[in-house]
């Protein structure tokens, strides 16, 4: 499986997936400054991911710290802020930190600082080892949901399946959420073939997805994002998966911005359309989406194309990284937990009980 990101002998390792898949960089840092620019880089992306790197990089600023146990708590604050500060819209970053928050108020007193470090650090470490154990669990949910949806369509082909962004071993440190019940379901002969829109601006589907189901030999087509409306009406797509960065409790999903109008196109077409998270990408906080921050991003990500100059440097762009699913859009929410269908207010607020 694909290394995307490691913590060994207090250094962090990631695979930089700026530069994928024309070159493989692996960076190794002990600098929690250099872990935060990784993230706001996207070198290290895909919520479940950047809940991973979150937790270490906190590791990595308590490792540099060399105050007094009273100087401590003013130290952790302004590292627990500029690492929220990385990227607002993930929540599994925000459910690392509040872990750590969480081990501090309640050991802060009682314990040496080498032994509450030790404490965090076993919790970074269970954050990426549940996210890993969450990807084959949502991975046979999520195929268990698409042999009763599509049963009819199995009785004569195997299926196939659009998705959008990068889902897959390179956003989760497993085999995936979305990508990874594309995986499982291959593997179970349901699959005929995968469309992986391209994701503008960054390219996360026509780069990174792309590069992982190669790996995979997995057969796939990439398509740019504004293909997937007439791929449904020529009736070339039978569902849509992907992936989530923040979930509000009455279903609504911010995704990777242009995940709407495939669900949309999808409604249109009566085309089943799911949404795979781990339970940690729930905000079971939130009403609906509304609530949830979109990042805006910088307007060079449109502008240039990896360095080339593609638009004057002076066009005016609106560049969010994330759209808002409404959830009457989504047939079915897949988490580590169970495939969730009908109520998404009642039903997942279950998931926390
Ligand atoms: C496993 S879901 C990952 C989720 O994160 C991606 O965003 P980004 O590449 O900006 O981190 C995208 O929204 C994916 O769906």
């Amino acid at each position: 499986m694909i290394d995307a990101i490691s913590f060994t002998n207090g250094t962090l390792r990631y695979l930089d997936q700026r530069f994928l898949p024309l070159q493989e960089n692996y960076v190794e840092t002990r600098s929690h400054m250099e872990a935060i620019e990784a993230i706001k880089t996207l070198a290290v992306r895909g919520a479940p991911l950047i809940g991973v790197a979150a937790g270490y990089t906190v590791i990595l600023g308590l490792q540099s710290y060399e105050g007094t146990k009273e100087e401590f708590p003013a130290y952790f604050d302004r590292l627990i802020a500029d690492v929220e500060a990385s990227r607002p819209t993930a929540v599994n970053l925000f459910f690392a930190t509040a872990k750590l928050k969480d081990l501090f108020k309640a050991h802060y007193a009682a314990l040496s600082l080498e032994a509450l470090f030790a404490a965090m650090n076993a919790a970074a470490v269970e954050i990426h080892n549940d996210e890993i154990a969450n990807c084959d669990n949502m991975s046979r949910h999520g195929v268990e949901l698409i042999k009763q949806d599509l049963a009819e369509t199995l009785k004569t082909r195997k299926l196939t399946v659009l998705t959008h962004c990068n889902t897959g071993t390179l956003a989760t440190g497993g085999s995936g959420t979305a990508l990874g019940v594309i995986k499982l379901a291959w593997q179970e002969g349901l699959i005929e073939k995968v469309i992986t829109a391209e994701s503008r601006p960054l390219l996360q589907g026509l780069r990174l997805t792309a590069w992982e189901l190669e790996q995979e030999k997995i057969p796939f087509y990439s398509i740019s994002d504004s293909s997937s409306a007439f791929l449904m009406q020529k009736g070339m797509i039978d569902f849509g998966i992907v992936g989530a960065d923040r979930i509000a409790s009455n279903g609504d999903t911010a995704n990777k911005i242009g995940t709407c109008a495939h669900a949309i196109s999808a409604y249109h077409h009566k085309i089943p359309f799911y949404i795979a998270a781990p339970v940690s990408t729930i905000d079971i906080t939130i009403d609906n989406g509304t609530q949830i921050p979109i990042e805006e991003r910088n307007g060079d990500e449109l502008r240039t194309i990896f360095g080339t100059q593609v638009a004057t440097p002076t066009t005016p762009v609106i560049n969010y990284a994330f759209d808002v699913t409404p959830n009457q859009f989504i047939n079915g929410i897949v988490t580590d937990k169970k495939a969730v269908t009908g109520n998404y207010s009642q039903e997942l607020q279950k998931l926390f009980t």
